[in-house]
């Protein structure tokens, strides 16, 4: 029996406890049939967590999340909070875990499943075989730069500040990230950033190049972010790793994830640096969000979030033959035509995010023997 691995699932609001249902009951299923051996506590976080506790995060929960060996998150938010004080909306309590446990290097995996290739909003040629890895900067930026605020002005008028910034060694670290990346996957790292107009861009793009040096096998491009939104929905293929600050992160990476077909497919791993042991804090989480249009009806995708467990076996507990099962699953679910209605086509078989999650526990079963 594998030693205890301390999980804490924090499922938050929307379709994120719907979906991770569907997740608990493949952790139950790799407990029984892989001999594996998890401590699961769940915890609050979001919306949930403000209706309970009046925060969007307690500190005991941080204190939890800190002393997991991996975090699951499943989405936050929703109109119901939409119009809460700054500081105490759902979203506050997603960043204050990325910011506390300084997971600086957000992985999000943009990979298209051969059954898929047509779900895309572009032309299949166009996306078939893509394979690209999103390192997006997760706590430093415009996320949370000083000062930021809305002040009034003496003229009556008021005025919103957010700071972009951004020091070296900020820029250094999630550029060694995605230089190893680039190192195991196809040798070729585009950095992102408007070095045009922007000097934390310019010291970014300095500073990656400087960095190169120590990667002189990996091949580096340069692109400017409005350039790289085009790129990603001209020729996506032409791409293996991007690495980009945080606010470009978010909006690359969700433009990328509809070229897998939907959000409802993207994973995504946030790591903090690694210990003595070589151990990294860690966060898992779907790239998608709390869906308030399809919450409550059992028809989200919970793909994203069962791909995020995977990159949990992955990256956090070096499991690497069961994620690759459950990958597989994954891909064999989709190829047999079973399909939530984001990633719906003629012919499919429609299901719901329970039967999703059957047709998961069954294809794993098949492919366990
Ligand atoms: N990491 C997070 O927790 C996270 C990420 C993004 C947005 N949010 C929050 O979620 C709320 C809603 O935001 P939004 O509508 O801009 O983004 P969203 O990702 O929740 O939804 C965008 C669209 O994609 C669809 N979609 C998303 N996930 C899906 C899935 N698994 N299966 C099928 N369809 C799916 C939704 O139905 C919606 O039409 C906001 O409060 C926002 O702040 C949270
Ligand atoms: C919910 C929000 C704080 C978050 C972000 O902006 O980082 C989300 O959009 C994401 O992509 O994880
Ligand atoms: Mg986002």
């Amino acid at each position: 029996m594998a030693s205890n691995k301390k999980l804490l699932i924090l499922a938050g609001d929307g379709i994120g406890p719907e979906v991770m249902t569907q997740v608990k009951r493949v952790i139950t299923w790799f407990e029984k049939r892989q001999g594996l051996s998890f401590s699961v506590s769940d915890g609050l976080v979001g919306g949930c967590s403000i209706d309970k506790h009046g925060v969007p995060l307690t500190d005991e929960t941080m204190a939890e999340a800190m002393d997991a060996d991996a975090v699951l998150l499943g989405a936050v938010g929703g109109p119901k909070w939409d119009n809460l004080p700054f500081e105490i909306k759902p979203e506050r309590g997603l960043l204050r875990l990325r910011k506390d446990m300084e997971l600086f290097a957000n992985l999000r995996p943009a990979l298209v499943f051969d059954a898929l290739a047509e779900a895309s909003s572009l032309k299949t040629e166009l996306v078939e075989g893509l394979d690209i890895m999103i390192v997006r900067e997760l706590t430093g930026g415009v996320y949370f730069g000083q000062p930021r605020g809305i002040e009034n002005l003496p003229n009556g008028e008021r005025r919103g500040v957010n700071t972009q910034v951004y020091t070296t060694s900020e820029i250094h670290r999630v550029a060694r990230v995605a230089f190893e990346l680039a190192r195991k996957r196809g040798r070729k790292l585009c950095s992102v950033e408007k070095a045009n107009v922007m000097e934390s861009g310019l010291l970014w793009r300095e500073e990656v190049t400087k960095l190169h040096g120590e990667y002189k096998d990996i091949e580096l491009s340069h692109m400017y972010a409005d350039n790289c939104a085009m790129q990603l929905v001209r020729q996506p293929k032409q791409f293996d790793v991007i690495v980009t600050d945080n606010l470009f992160g978010d909006l690359l990476s969700d433009c990328a994830a509809m070229l897998t077909g939907s959000l409802g497919m993207l994973p995504s791993a946030s790591l903090g640096a690694a210990d003595a042991n070589g151990k990294r804090r860690a966060l898992y989480e779907p790239v998608h969000g709390s869906a308030p249009d399809i919450a409550g009806k059992d028809l989200a995708n919970p793909l994203a979030c069962l791909l995020s467990l995977s990159m949990m076996l992955r990256y956090s507990f070096d499991l690497g033959k069961e994620a690759d099962l459950l990958d597989k699953a994954a891909q064999e679910v989709v190829a047999g035509g079973f399909r939530t209605g984001d990633i719906m086509a003629p012919g499919c078989t429609k299901v719901s995010t329970t039967q999703m999650g059957d047709e998961i526990l069954k294809a794993l079963d098949r492919l366990a023997v």
